[in-house]
């Protein structure tokens, strides 16, 4: 069987350049796949697929308007986001998605809401804020029938912060806008760790919710004590899938969740994440362990450029001693609408001698010596619930500096933040590509963004293997042009 998948048709018709990973087409594994992929060029800007599961686009967003939309009027070509859902996802929720600004699609949306909708198992694989949470969450929303009361839709998240996140986009969408008043209300529950279980569980027992978005603890917590039931299950998303995979705390409950709680057969399944690494490997393993099925499509937005192109690199070599007076001269030079400075997570030889954590020094020094006017904020894996829920509800009300270790690092959407500061460099390029992608996350928007890396002179070549992974470039500041106190 072959096709002209519907996103390559969409990005030639606006001109876009479409290639393929270059380890997708010299993969040994190749053949091995049921019905795997093999692209053949027809020409510089159409590939011929067939029966097999990648879609991989270059396209650029650019051009077509955004949050920035309204200036420019999008190219007739271009299908609308209601054109894509039309006759698939309920009126009110487009006209909701429409109230809300979501007009227009992005490529990770354009090419993959016409799979999706059509029941396929999909990976997104797609930069950062490029947005596949709407991409997913419509389709959760054409699968949903409102009317019936049992939990048809699982969507799992690292983190209870993504999972606030995740839930409120839901309830936006699923709010009834004007004139549907009498619609059948869908309600969605957030079962998530530090969440208040208790009261969930009668909940869940009185009246399922149509949709759940859950961290993978809790969830198992209640498939554990048979509160939760998952025959009715007609959608299971799970966001930043490379991630849950590779926490060994979650990955023995998640493949439990893929292969006994529920079954390929019965359900539609997507995962979701900017990066995943050996994809050719995981898309095997999908099908291998049955946690998707076998026409399972990898839609991979973008493989040659992993991050958004119009962030800035830079990079600053200094001593360790100077990296907080580094960081506050960074911080007045640039003046940032608003800020995140991630800075390592405090080693366990460091919490034994009782030292403070590296997230305290930095928010007490900032607190003390920074003048401008941001708030100085503080989000930290060792706080508790409340005190991480109090932080993250401030962090998304306002412009402020927040204070984080990797715990900010995936999926959070922060429109506003328009610098990021590596106090420490990441562990690894896939944490450099997270950190840095919480930044730039306005569609259709080519507003500069700047991440900056503190560096030792020895650090600079972890730097350089992260640029060499990730195919971009940094910028060297000279500590003497920052240096101004
Ligand atoms: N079609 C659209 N039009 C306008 N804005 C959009 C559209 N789709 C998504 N957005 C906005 O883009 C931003 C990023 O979206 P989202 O959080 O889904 O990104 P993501 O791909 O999940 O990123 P990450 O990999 O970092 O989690 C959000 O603020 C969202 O509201």
């Amino acid at each position: 069987m072959a096709c002209l998948c519907g996103g390559a048709a969409a990005w030639a018709l606006t001109g876009s350049r479409c290639s393929l990973p270059l380890d997708l087409l010299s993969s040994p594994r190749g053949p091995k796949f049921p019905g795997r992929w093999n692209a053949v060029p027809l020409s510089s800007r159409f590939f011929l697929f067939s029966s097999y599961p990648v879609l991989s686009s270059n396209a650029s967003s650019a051009p077509f308007c955004g949050g920035a939309q309204a200036a420019q009027a999008p190219p007739s070509a271009v299908p609308t986001l209601r054109e894509i859902c039309r006759g698939k996802v309920p009126e009110h929720i487009l006209q909701r998605a429409e109230e809300i600004g979501y007009v227009l699609p992005t490529d990770v949306q354009r090419q993959s809401l016409p799979l999706l909708l059509a029941g396929r198992d999909c990976i997104l694989h797609a930069q950062t804020g490029s947005g596949k949470t709407l991409a997913y969450m419509l389709s959760v929303f054409s699968a949903v029938d409102f009317r019936r009361s049992a939990v048809q839709a699982l969507i799992i998240v690292p983190s209870r912060e993504l999972g606030i996140q995740v839930t409120k986009v839901a309830r936006m969408l699923a709010a009834k806008p004007t004139g549907f008043e009498k619609m059948q209300a869908c309600t969605i529950m957030a079962l998530l760790d530090g969440g208040m279980l208790k009261r969930h569980k009668s909940w869940l027992k009185a009246e399922p919710p149509e949709i759940v978005v859950a961290t993978i603890g809790s969830l198992c917590q209640m498939l554990e004590k048979h509160v939760l039931k998952l025959e009715a299950m007609q959608i299971l998303v799970i966001d930043e899938v490379d991630f849950m995979f590779h926490s060994s705390k979650q990955v023995h409950s998640l493949r439990k969740l893929l292969t006994s709680y529920s079954t390929i057969d019965n359900r539609q399944t997507v995962l979701a994440s900017a990066s995943i690494p050996q994809h050719n490997r995981f898309l095997y393993d999908c099908i291998q362990q049955k946690w998707t099925k076998n026409d399972v499509v990898h839609i991979h937005v973008n493989p040659v450029e992993p991050m958004p192109s119009h962030l800035c690199h830079r990079f600053v070599i200094c001593k360790k001693k100077e990296k907080l007076c580094t960081l506050l001269n960074l911080l007045e030079q640039d003046s940032p609408r608003s800020g995140i400075i991630f800075v390592g997570e405090q080693s366990e030889k460091s919490k034994k001698a009782g030292q403070p954590p590296s997230t305290a020094l930095v928010l007490d020094f900032l607190k003390a010596s920074y003048r401008g006017g941001l708030e100085v904020l503080l989000l930290d894996d060792d706080m508790n619930f409340n005190a991480r829920a109090g932080s993250f509800t401030e962090v998304r009300q306002r412009d402020c500096l927040l204070v984080s270790t990797d715990i900010a690092s995936r999926g959070l959407d922060l429109p506003q933040t328009t610098h990021i500061y590596n106090f420490d460099l990441p562990r690894t390029a896939v944490d450099y590509l997270h950190r840095a992608g919480r930044t730039g996350r306005v569609p259709f928007s080519n507003d500069p963004c700047s991440v900056t890396s503190l560096i030792t002179q020895e650090e600079r070549f972890v730097l350089q293997r992260f640029e060499n992974e990730l195919m971009f470039q940094c910028e060297e500041l000279f500590l003497q042009s920052i240096m101004t106190t």
